[in-house]
């Protein structure tokens, strides 16, 4: 540990030891008597409690007596955490990242303890006033800190590739410097390109895209010379078709596959991509993971050379770094808001629980999470979009107030849950990957994760979706124990073991009930994507005869005394139809 550092070791939840610099804090919490994937199972605390316990000698750390109450009444599963942010950006290679001043924490807009934000106000930078009143509009006064770190870059004509923390407002710091090219363009140009596209902004789903839009029109409220589309799957390609012919905008919004489409069969759109004066990747490492690289390849030859390209996510994995090369110009520049060593992530715990308790377990966790905030907003992530309606169906038997989202669902249906849960409070969203990335809602409270994430990547994204600008959130990843080793791939980030609650017999039978009144079509559903899933997972998938074990787990947790069958084709297509211990139809 950095010799800064203040450590809080708790001892049934009282923090007992501190120890701090004056010149730079991170706090730890580290909650004895669990174990932890790693050497230092550590959750931040909130820097601002922590800072004001210590100045009163108080040390009130793990929070008010009664929040530790219903800790150690089992009715509220984890510690209150919150994540502190270091300020400043630090630009790799150069320079000694800035450091946190105590003394600056504490009673600043936004989050808790709205360190998410940096010193310098948008009307300190070189931004046209035009922009200057649609930010002011917004609500936005202070940069975030990747939006001071990036902006000048940007403005330079520079390419970048940022990192920074989920929810810290990433649209913002690559959308405005880029419409403030936009609208620098000369007017000879402007008019001669009126048609073309000068803005092209990929993203991996359909809600970040609009989302992503929306947040360029309220840029764009004085921008009265610039407009944005959208153009996502899921719609009408014809109608996306009518009105980019009626009304071409300057700004598109796009999916990868749908913007594909239009290059491939929308008369004069290619030429239009030839107006490219900026790119952008939002999720970048989604982007150019395999599933999307061939679309993206394809797009990126369809734009000019000489355009300028920018590269945001949270994540930036080592082959992303290499990938960027073909992307950007040499002389591009990494700019990472998340500093060496500090998680990428918010707070969260695992807990490790048989497949047949996961249903109860949820359930239990979701009651007390319920009686405990009455602003309770949570998103729970499943591993297929089977599953996810499977779980949805379970938990809105019992009587949770539970919306639905996932791929299989139409354009319309996904739309409405989205914009209804952005707005709502006391709902539980249950989610496949859809809105892993990059999808602001704010105020969520919790983030279930059940079964093994697609990956860290992915794992970090979801958690993300709490927690956000600076805010308070938890997270809880639900595993098997068959499933444990994925924690060895998050093990220096902040997750820490929480106690399995012991689930009470009326809640299993609730439980059984509600899975009884299930359809079958449901349960058949979710065992086969729930097989091709685990099938395709390196680890779980190697071993098949385990994997008709494990079905068979997973059908009885479902309620069912043996697995479905599965079609034939569908066996084969897994590369299963040989495995003894299928039944197929
Ligand atoms: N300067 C600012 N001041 C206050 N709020 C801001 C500012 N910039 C952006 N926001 C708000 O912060 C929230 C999070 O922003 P955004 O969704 O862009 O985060 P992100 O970093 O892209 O997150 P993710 O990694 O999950 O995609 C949004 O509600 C946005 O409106």
């Amino acid at each position: 540990m950095a010799g800064g550092d203040i450590l809080l070791r708790t001892h049934g939840g009282l923090p007992v030891l501190a120890r701090a610099s004056p010149r730079s804090l991170r706090l730890r919490l580290t909650a004895s008597g669990r174990r932890a994937p790693s050497s230092l199972a550590a959750a931040k605390v909130d820097i601002g409690d922590v800072v004001s316990q210590l100045r009163s000698g108080s040390a009130r750390g793990a929070a008010d007596p009664k929040r530790q109450r219903r800790v150690s009444e089992g009715r509220l599963a984890f510690p209150r955490v919150v994540t502190s942010r270091i300020r400043g950006a630090e630009e790799e290679g150069e320079g000694e990242a800035p450091q946190l001043d105590a003394e600056k924490i504490g009673g600043e807009a936004g989050g808790v303890d709205g360190s998410y934000l940096s010193e310098t106000r948008f009307d300190q930078c070189a931004i046209s006033e035009l922009s200057l009143k649609g930010v002011k509009d917004a609500g936005y006064g202070r940069m975030t800190q990747v939006q001071e770190a990036t902006l000048p870059v940007i403005l330079q004509g520079k390419d970048v590739l940022a990192k920074a923390k989920t929810g810290t407002g990433k649209t913002v710091a690559f959308l405005l410097p880029a419409i403030e090219v936009l609208s620098k363009l000369p007017s000879s140009q402007r008019s001669q390109l009126r048609s073309s596209i000068n803005l092209l902004v990929m993203c991996p789903t359909r809600e970040l895209a609009n989302q992503v839009a929306v947040e360029a029109k309220k840029l764009l409220k004085y921008h009265r010379s610039l407009g944005v589309q959208v153009v996502i799957g899921g719609t009408r390609i014809t109608q996306e078709q009518r009105n980019m012919q009626a009304n071409p905008c300057q700004i598109l919004v796009a999916t990868p596959g749908r913007l594909k489409d239009h290059l491939e069969n929308t008369p004069g759109f290619s030429t239009r991509l030839k107006g490219v004066k900026v790119l952008v990747l939002d999720e970048a490492d989604r982007l150019l993971d395999m599933g999307f690289r061939r679309d993206i390849e394809k797009i990126m030859a369809a734009t000019p050379k000489d355009r300028q390209t920018l590269l945001f996510s949270a994540t930036v994995p080592e082959e992303v770094c290499q990938i960027s090369h073909v992307a950007m110009r040499k002389d591009y520049r990494f700019i990472n808001t998340v500093k060496e060593g500090d998680e990428e992530t918010h707070s969260q715990m695992y807990m490790i629980a048989p497949l047949d308790l996961h249903f109860s377990i949820l359930y239990d966790v979701l009651k007390k999470h319920v009686a405990d905030d009455a602003d309770y907003k949570v998103i729970i992530f499943c591993t297929t979009a089977m599953v996810t309606k499977l779980v949805a169906e379970v938990l809105s038997q019992l009587k949770l107030n539970i919306r639905e989202i996932h791929s299989r669902k139409s354009q319309s249906a996904r739309t409405k849950v989205s914009d209804e849960f952005r707005r709502s409070k006391g709902v539980i969203l249950v989610s496949s990957d859809v809105s892993a990335r990059g999808v602001d809602y704010p105020d969520v409270t919790l983030v279930i994760q059940v079964g093994i994430p697609a990956g860290r990547e992915q794992y970090i994204h979801r958690i993300g979706r709490t927690g956000r600008k600076g805010k308070e959130g938890q997270g809880l990843l639900l595993l098997a124990p068959w499933e444990s080793h994925f924690l060895t791939s998050v093990k220096d980030l902040s997750v820490s073991e929480a106690v399995t609650p012991s689930v009470d017999s009326s809640t299993q039978t609730e439980v059984k009930g509600a899975l009884r009144r299930v359809e079958m079509k449901s349960k058949e559903s979710a065992y086969q994507a729930w097989l091709g899933y685990y099938n395709s997972n390196k680890t779980i998938g190697g071993n098949k005869s385990r994997l008709v074990t494990l079905g068979e787990e997973f059908s009885r947790s479902m309620g069912l005394a043996a697995p479905p069958a599965i079609p034939k084709l569908i066996l084969r297509k897994m590369g299963l139809s040989k495995v003894p211990g299928f039944r197929s139809t």
